[in-house]
C-alpha cells in the first residue's frame, strides 16, 4: 500500500497546510555507501531525528516496498476483525505488551481517551527468540511473510545504523549489536489503524511521545503524523507540523535508545498522531510501524572512546549504568526538569577536525513561508508505552527498599518472621503477592511462598513459637494475604497449605473466639487474657473478620461466610465502631463500660477494613443497593478525613503522622488502605472515579517522599512531598501498596477471582477447626518486645527512580 498506485486511491495531501521538510535519502545510494547521502543521514539524525527513505530508487528496495503492501493487507484484515475476537489478544500493560490495543486504552494531553488502535506482534515471537503467542489465525497464518518482513525492516534499519556508526566514528557493527534479532527485545511490528474522525469532534488520536528503542520505519499514506518543531511549546498546536507521507518512501526515526549511545548527539524527535488534513481526513488511516528496542540487557551507557565522535564524560555528567530494560522503564525521570539527563536528549554540537558543529531541527515548509526553528532541546513526554513502566519501576524500587530490610531468607533466620513483630510478615507478603500480580515481576515469589507456609501452623496462622501473644488481628492479616494470594491466583505450593484453606482455616478459628458474653458479639482484640487488649473489641479485628468473611463468600459462593459479614458488619455497626450517620469508624470499645464508648482515635486501615468488606458485600449481593450506602459512605469518608486538601490530598494517617509520632504498625496503615481503595475501585465499579484520581495523587506525594539519600528511600509523610528523614521496611511497604494500587487501570479486566472465575485454590471448608491452638485460655509467658519499634536501619539501594511516577501522574 506505500507505493503510488496507494496514494492514488485516497484524496491527496493538501497543499496549504504545513509540512515538516524532512530529507528524503535514497535507498540504493545508502546502499551504495554514497558520501554525501551518509552525511544527509547523519544531519538528519542530529537535526530532526526524522527522514525519509525513498525505496524506488533500485530492486532490492521495490523488493521491500512489495513486503510491505503484504503487510498493509494484514493491517487492514487485522483490524477489521470483530472486536471481540481482538480482544481475545489484548494488549494488557503491564503483562502483555504484545497483542491489541483497543481504542481508548492509552489516553492524549488533556486525559481524554486515544484514538488509534493497533496490534502489536512481538518479533521474538515471530523470529521464535520466545515462545509463540497467541494470535488470531490471520497473523498465525502469516507468520512465515511477517518474519520475512521483520528481517527485511531489519536489514534496511541496520543499514541506517551502519551509517551512523561511519558518521560516528564508531567500530562497524558497534549499534547493531546492541539490537541483534537473536536476543530477546521488545521490538515489534505495530499495525496501526485510525478510523476517521467526526468532523464536529476531532482530536488527537495518539498523544505526543518520543519512540523509546533505538529505530522506527514506518509507512503510511494518508496524513496524520506530526512533528514538534524544535523549540516549540507542546501545548500550542500550532507547534506541530504534518509530516507527509511520499509513495515508496519509508519515514525512518531515531528513539531514545540513541540518544543515550551517542551522548545527545542523535536526536529523538517528538511526534504525535492527529485527524488527517483536508479532503484525507474522511478516509481510514493505516500505518505499519517496525520499533527496535535494543536487547533487554544491552547497556545504554555511551559509545565514547576511541576514534569515536562521542564525547567522554564531562564533569559533571554521567554515565547512564542501566540495561536497555532497566533504563527504559526508568527513562520517564529524564524529564523532569532540571534533572541531569533531561537536559540534553540530542542534537548536541560535535567537533569535526577541531570545529564546532551543529545542525538545526527541520524546515517547516508551508506555502509562501519557509523558516528553520531552534533544535528542540526539551523532550516534554516520554513514550507512551512507558506510563506503566514508570510506575511498574516505582512499585519495584519500593518493594526492593522493603526486601532489603527482610532477612528472612537468610541461612539461619525464620522464613516469614520480621524481627519484633509477627503480624508485619503477613503484611508484607500480601502486599507482594499485589505487586507481583500488578508488575508481572516474579522477584520476590519464592520468598513469599516460603514465609507464608512457615508461619500456617497447622494452616490457621497460629503458628506454636508465636500463637501465645498473637492477636486476633496479627492472625488477620496472614488471613488476609493468603485470601488475596487465592483471588490473584498466586501459584500455590505443591506439597503445602492451599491458600484458600490457609484463609478458611483463619476465618474458622476466629469465629470460634466470636465474644456473645460481652456486648453481645463482637471479636476481641486480644486472644488471651494475659494480653492488655482483652477487654478491647476493636475495629481492625472486627473489620478484618467481617472483610475475609465476605470475601470467601464471594469467592466460594458460599453464604454461610456472607451470613457470618452480615452478623460481624451488624455488631459493628450497633456498637458504632462503624458509625453509620457519620460513617467515622473507631479504633476500639471497651468491655469495661460494656462497649459503650467508641473512642475517636482515626486510623484509616480501620475505614479500609470495613470499606473492602462491604465492598465485597456489594459484589456478591449482585451490586445490592443495601451495600452501596456503606460502600460510598466509607470510601467519603476516608478520603474525607485522611486525604483532605489538608494533607496535599494525600492519604496520611492524622493520629500520628504531624507529631511524627507514627510507630512501625502505624506506617503500613495508610498503604493497607490503598489497596483496599484500589480493589474497591475494582469491584465496585462506580467508585472509581472517585478512587482512582486520590490514589495518583497519593501515590504523586509518596513518589516525592521517596527521595531520601539520593536511592528512593522512602520517608512516612507523603503529604509533605519531600523525604521526611525516616526509613525502614514499613515506609517501603506503604509506598509499595500506593504504586501497585495505580497499575490497576492497565489491567481492569481482571482482578480478584472467584472459584467460578478462574480461582483454583482448594477449598478446604472445615481447615483450623481441629487445632486447639488459640482457643484455650491458659496463660503463657509473653515473650518480650514483640510490639517494640524496629530500630531504622540505613538502606543503600541504587539505580532506580521513583519520582518517575510524579512526571506520570502529573502528565496525565
Ligand atoms: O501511526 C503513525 O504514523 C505513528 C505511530 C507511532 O508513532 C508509534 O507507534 O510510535
Ligand atoms: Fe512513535
Amino acid at each position: 500500500m506505500p507505493t503510488e498506485r496507494y496514494f492514488k486511491k485516497v484524496p491527496p495531501f493538501p497543499s496549504d497546510v504545513p509540512v515538516a521538510k524532512l530529507p528524503r535519502l535514497s535507498y540504493a545510494k545508502l546502499l551504495a555507501r554514497d558520501e554525501a547521502e551518509s552525511v544527509a543521514l547523519f544531519n538528519a539524525s542530529r537535526g530532526s531525528g526524522f527522514f525519509l527513505v525513498d525505496f524506488t530508487t533500485c530492486p532490492e528496495g521495490q523488493k521491500f516496498l512489495e513486503h510491505a503492501e503484504r503487510m498493509f493487507e494484514i493491517n487492514e484484515q487485522v483490524n477489521a476483525l470483530e472486536q471481540d475476537e481482538l480482544m481475545k489478544y489484548a494488549y494488557r500493560p503491564p503483562h502483555h505488551l504484545f497483542g491489541y490495543k483497543h481504542v481508548g486504552n492509552l489516553k492524549i494531553e488533556d486525559g481524554r481517551p486515544d484514538r488509534c488502535e493497533f496490534y502489536n506482534i512481538g518479533q521474538d515471537d515471530i523470529t521464535g527468540v520466545s515462545d509463540p503467542l497467541p494470535n488470531p489465525p490471520l497473523i498465525e497464518n502469516s507468520r512465515s511473510e511477517i518474519k520475512t518482513y521483520m528481517e527485511k525492516a531489519y536489514e534496511v534499519l541496520s543499514l541506517v545504523c551502519s551509517h551512523l556508526e561511519t558518521q560516528l566514528r564508531l567500530p562497524q557493527g558497534t549499534l547493531v549489536a546492541l539490537q541483534p534479532q537473536t536476543r530477546p527485545s521488545g521490538t515489534a511490528l505495530r499495525m496501526l489503524r485510525y478510523l476517521p474522525q467526526p468532523e464536529q469532534d476531532r482530536q488527537t488520536s495518539l498523544l505526543g511521545h518520543t519512540d523509546i528503542g533505538s529505530l522506527t520505519l514506518l509507512f503510511n499514506v494518508l496524513g496524520g503524523l506530526q512533528l514538534l518543531s524544535p523549540g516549540a511549546d507542546p501545548k500550542d498546536n500550532n507547534s506541530w507540523v504534518y509530516a507527509q507521507p511520499q509513495p515508496g518512501c519509508a519515514i525512518v526515526n531515531l528513539g531514545d535508545a540513541m540518544v543515550e549511545w551517542s551522548a545527545g548527539i542523535l536526536r529523538s524527535n517528538m511526534h504525535r498522531v492527529t485527524f488527517a488534513p483536508g479532503e484525507q481526513s474522511k478516509s481510514t488511516r493505516y500505518s505499519l510501524a517496525y520499533l527496535i528496542r535494543p536487547f533487554g540487557q544491552a547497556p545504554m551507557k555511551r559509545l565514547a572512546g576511541g576514534e569515536s565522535l562521542i564525547p567522554p564524560l564531562e564533569e559533571g555528567e554521567e554515565d547512564n549504568k542501566m540495561t536497555a530494560s532497566e533504563w527504559e522503564s526508568h527513562k520517564a525521570v529524564a524529564i523532569k526538569a532540571g534533572r541531569d539527563n533531561a537536559r540534553s536528549r540530542g542534537g548536541r554540537e560535535i567537533k569535526l577536525d577541531g570545529k564546532s558543529d551543529i545542525v538545526s531541527g527541520f524546515t517547516v515548509g508551508s506555502v509562501g513561508a519557509s523558516h528553520t526553528k531552534k533544535r528542540n532541546n526539551c523532550v516534554l513526554f516520554a513514550d507512551i508505552y512507558l506510563l506503566v513502566e514508570s510506575i511498574i519501576d516505582a512499585a519495584s524500587s519500593a518493594a526492593y527498599g522493603m526486601m532489603i530490610h527482610y532477612t528472612g531468607n537468610e541461612t539461619g533466620q525464620i522464613p516469614g518472621k520480621i524481627p519484633n513483630t509477627w503480624w508485619e510478615g503477613g503484611a508484607m507478603f500480601m502486599a507482594l503477592i499485589e505487586y507481583w500480580y500488578y508488575t508481572g515481576d516474579t522477584t520476590y515469589n519464592s520468598e513469599v511462598s516460603t514465609g507464608m507456609q512457615w508461619q500456617a501452623g497447622d494452616g490457621d496462622y497460629m503458628p506454636s513459637n508465636y500463637s501465645s501473644y498473637i492477636g486476633n488481628d496479627d492472625q488477620m492479616f496472614w488471613g488476609l494475604a493468603a485470601m488475596t494470594a487465592a483471588e490473584l491466583n498466586f501459584p500455590e505450593v505443591s506439597d503445602g497449605y492451599s491458600w484458600l484453606s490457609l484463609a478458611q482455616g483463619v476465618y474458622n478459628t476466629q469465629i470460634e473466639r466470636w465474644d456473645s458474653e460481652d456486648c453481645g458479639g463482637g471479636m476481641r482484640w486480644q486472644i488471651w487474657n494475659y494480653e492488655s487488649g482483652f477487654t478491647m473489641k476493636n475495629s481492625i479485628s472486627n473489620g478484618g473478620l467481617f472483610q475475609l468473611a465476605a470475601r470467601l463468600a464471594r469467592y466460594t459462593n458460599n453464604d454461610t461466610y456472607a451470613d457470618w459479614a452480615e452478623k460481624i458488619w451488624d455488631w459493628s455497626t450497633t456498637q458504632l465502631l462503624v458509625d453509620t450517620s457519620t460513617w467515622a469508624v473507631a479504633d476500639s470499645v471497651s468491655i469495661s463500660n460494656n462497649c459503650s464508648e467508641p473512642d475517636h482515635t482515626r486510623w484509616t486501615y480501620n475505614y479500609g477494613a470495613y470499606l473492602m468488606g462491604a465492598a465485597y458485600m456489594y459484589n456478591y449481593t449482585n451490586d445490592s443497593s443495601t451495600w452501596l450506602t456503606p460502600v460510598n459512605g466509607l470510601m467519603n469518608s476516608t478520603l474525607s478525613t485522611f486525604a483532605s486538601a489538608t494533607y496535599n490530598n494525600t492519604l496520611t494517617d492524622i493520629q500520628c503522622e504531624t507529631s511524627e509520632t507514627c510507630d512501625n504498625n502505624e506506617i503500613i496503615f495508610k498503604g493497607l488502605t490503598a489497596g483496599w481503595l484500589a480493589f474497591t475501585a475494582l469491584i465496585v465499579p462506580s467508585t472509581y472515579t472517585t478512587i482512582m484520581p486520590a490514589l495518583k495523587i497519593s501515590a504523586q506525594s509518596a513518589a516525592e517522599a521517596c527521595t531520601g539519600y539520593s536511592n528512593n528511600t522512602c520517608g512516612v509523610r507523603w503529604s509533605i512531598k519531600s523525604w521526611d528523614g525516616w526509613i525502614g521496611l514499613e515506609e517501603s511497604m506503604s509506598t509499595t501498596n500506593v504504586f501497585w494500587a495505580n497499575l490497576i487501570p492497565y489491567n481492569m479486566t481482571s482482578g480478584p477471582v472467584t472459584s467460578t472465575t478462574g480461582g483454583n485454590s482448594t477449598s478446604n471448608p472445615t481447615a483450623g477447626t481441629d487445632d486447639s491452638t488459640g482457643t484455650s485460655d491458659t496463660p503463657r509467658p509473653i515473650t518480650a518486645g514483640d510490639r517494640a519499634g524496629a530500630g531504622f536501619i540505613t538502606a543503600l539501594f541504587a539505580g532506580s527512580v521513583i519520582s518517575g511516577v510524579y512526571w506520570l501522574i502529573t502528565s496525565e
